[in-house]
């Protein structure tokens, strides 16, 4: 079985989270899929929200997905003051596990670009695949020729790969485009404007019942 890990910020967990994550799995077959919510994201502002809420909004969200679960490693990490560098949450993984499952890390295509500023990122590979989910406004090449060249050494557009490998190929899935992110939904509580058909109904409620993101109730 393939393990999925699907790392974030969720501050809050959004539709642009849940729908390609849900069209993923269909089409590459995977039957769980962990949020890895992290404490101190490494290139983020620290989240508005304190990593509690975050949790319950990720909570509320999933509650009637059963393809989902969250995994706390980062957020229960002894090294909370450190940033959640993804590479040190796969060692961990592998040292728990080894290196025969199968393992993978879900990304938006806005992650994949960014990849050549994450801690130790030609390494990741060593671990896991990694998962791409399509993002309005971000192209799936690239200018930066080391990552381009990179990305075309280690694609595969062959799910097979995927399952028979633990770790090692990088897959574009052909997810929908949900034009979506937190910021905007922070933003558009802050202007009280509309968010609703933006994320899960349970998780605005709680937004709007603990008066998250809108600097004037604070
Ligand atoms: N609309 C989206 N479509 C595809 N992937 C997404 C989308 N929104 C977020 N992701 C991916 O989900 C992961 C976690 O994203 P994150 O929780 O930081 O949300 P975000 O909307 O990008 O946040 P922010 O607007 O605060 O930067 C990242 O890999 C990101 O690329
Ligand atoms: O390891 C890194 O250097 C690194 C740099 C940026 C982001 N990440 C991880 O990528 C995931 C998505 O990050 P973000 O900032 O878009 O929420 C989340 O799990 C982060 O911890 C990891």
């Amino acid at each position: 079985m393939l393990t999925a890990l699907f790392g974030g910020t969720f501050d809050p967990v959004h539709y642009g989270h849940i729908h390609p994550a849900i069209a993923l799995a269909k089409e590459i077959g995977l039957t769980q899929i962990s949020l890895l919510p992290n404490q101190i994201p490494p290139h983020k502002p620290q989240p508005e929200a304190t990593t509690e809420q975050r949790l319950e909004m990720l909570n509320l969200a999933i509650e009637d997905l059963p393809l989902f679960s969250i995994d706390t490693r980062e957020i229960s990490s002894e090294k909370l003051m450190r940033p959640s560098y993804t590479i040190e949450t796969l060692e961990k993984w592998r040292k728990e596990n080894g290196y025969q499952k199968g393992l993978a890390f879900i990304m938006g295509q806005d992650s994949l670009l960014s990849l050549p500023t994450w801690h130790k990122w030609q390494t990741l590979l060593d671990y896991c695949h990694l998962l791409i989910c399509r993002r309005p406004g971000y192209a799936e090449k690239t200018d930066d020729m080391e990552l381009q060249n990179w990305i075309d050494t280690h694609q595969t557009t062959n799910i097979k790969d995927l399952h028979d490998c633990p770790f090692g190929y990088i897959f574009f899935a052909h997810t929908p485009l949900e034009n979506v992110s937190a910021t905007e939904i922070r933003q558009n509580i802050n202007n009280e404007q509309n968010y609703k058909n933006l994320l899960p109904t349970k998780v605005w409620h709680y937004i709007h019942q603990h008066a998250l993101y809108n600097a004037k109730k604070k």
